[in-house]
């Protein structure tokens, strides 16, 4: 069973305490969604809850593989998209997952274009096609509707709605309005 549970985190930046107490039991199908100011610690919180960020307090418990989305797209610019995205899929062993992933976020005609040809939303797109594709229970997404038009966010709400009906758990920290129906809400 998917789960991801922060226990009373605190996080350290630089010597400074960002934020302490900070508690969130995530099981199949539940979303979150992180909203503050700039430098609260949104980001770092996502790390911390990838496991790439040692919290100075608190533990974390995370039962499924989890895909971290930031702004690093990660895409090799000189290859054609499908191929960048495929670099990913064979590591993760889905690399049959590609072609619907890139249908799922409507990019299924730049596949043969090279990554560093595609304009800001379409660079977006592809990340959460290689979200997608990675087939990780838990994603946490830094950002996701950055530079897309109104259309893909409304895509990326229903695709983060299917994944946690499918049993996915969401992250999501962001600066624009994000429809997550009943989730829970961290103001950092
Ligand atoms: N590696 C680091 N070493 C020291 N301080 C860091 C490091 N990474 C981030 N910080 C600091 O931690 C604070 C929080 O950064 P973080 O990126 O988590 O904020 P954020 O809430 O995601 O901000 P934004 O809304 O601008 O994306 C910032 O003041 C930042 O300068």
């Amino acid at each position: 069973m998917n789960r991801l549970a922060l226990d009373r985190i605190a996080c350290m930046r630089g010597g400074r305490i960002l934020f302490e107490g900070l508690s969130l039991d995530l099981n199949e199908g539940a979303g979150a969604l992180v909203t503050g100011p700039n430098g609260t610690g949104k980001s770092s919180l996502l790390r911390i809850a990838a496991g790439l960020l040692t919290p100075a307090a608190g533990s974390v418990v995370r039962d499924g593989d989890a895909a971290l989305m930031a702004e690093a797209a990660g895409l090799d610019p000189e290859r054609p998209l499908r191929e960048a995205l495929g670099w990913w899929a064979r590591i993760d062993g889905r690399r049959d997952a590609i072609e619907a992933a890139m249908a799922d976020v409507g990019i299924a005609d730049l596949a043969d274009i090279p990554v560093r040809l595609l304009s800001t939303g379409q660079r977006r797109r592809a990340q959460i096609a290689r979200t997608i594709a990675g087939g990780a229970p838990i994603w946490l997404l830094d950002e996701p509707a950055n530079g897309l038009d109104a259309a893909s966010v409304g895509l990326l709400e229903q695709l983060i709605a299917r994944h946690r009906a499918g049993g996915g758990i969401v992250i999501v920290a962001t600066h624009q309005p994000l429809g997550l129906d009943g989730a829970v809400e961290v103001t950092l």
